[in-house]
């Protein structure tokens, strides 16, 4: 049988991190005259996230996306091609209007736990040596998208394989670190 398809950078093999990366350019899928963004950080926090609104390639279930320093992030050609999907969202994702692809996720919330950190695809970049994913994340979300509920044992399964521990929410120290939040927040925990 064939092995579920999670998504590209999944499937071909997840590549290892390389020692000391410091960063790439991320470019959209636009022929002409593409949108580029310059990251100066390794990526953080990667992970397969299934949700309906992270930028997925065609054809896959999953989208990969991890975070980087909000001021380590600089479009650098085409920015006036960027527009917010959605500005009610806790997370403004800037896409190409010509491609559609997703170059960059903001949290402008400045109470927000991950206020700071941008939310970026590096299967965008041509360079090698970024972090891989390390966990899924809204695993169940994909079936929001049209997949099989049926299939989610085999999906599950085939994320545990690839080492990706699958998750309905995010990973533990993530929702640890929202839920610390709201208690600092709501003056439950004192910071
Ligand atoms: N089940 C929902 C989950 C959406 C969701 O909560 N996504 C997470 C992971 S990216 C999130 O933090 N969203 C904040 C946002 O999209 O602004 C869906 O698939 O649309
Ligand atoms: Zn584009
Ligand atoms: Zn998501």
């Amino acid at each position: 049988m064939m092995a579920v398809a999670i998504h590209p950078s999944v499937d071909n093999g997840i590549k290892p991190a390389a020692d000391g990366f410091a960063g790439g350019t991320l470019v959209c899928h636009c022929a002409q005259n593409p949108v580029k963004v310059s990251i100066g950080s390794q990526v953080l926090h990667n992970h397969a996230c299934g949700c309906t609104k992270c930028w997925k390639p065609d054809g896959a279930l999953f989208s990969v996306v991890g975070v980087v320093p909000r001021d380590k992030v600089d479009v650098t050609d085409n920015a006036g091609r960027l527009k917010i999907v959605d500005d009610k969202a806790t997370i403004q994702r800037h896409a190409c209007s010509g491609c559609g692809v997703h170059m960059y996720g903001r949290i402008e919330n400045d109470k927000h736990a991950f206020y700071g950190l941008d939310f970026i695809h590096t299967e965008l970049s041509p360079q090698t040596g970024w972090a891989p994913p390390g966990f899924a994340a809204f695993v169940s979300s994909i079936i929001e998208s049209g997949a099989d509920p049926a299939n989610m044992g085999a999906v599950r399964g085939r994320l545990k394989d690839v080492g990706l521990e699958p998750y309905d929410c995010l990973n533990p120290p993530l929702m640890d670190a929202l839920a610390t939040q709201a208690a600092k927040l709501s003056g439950v925990l004192k910071s």
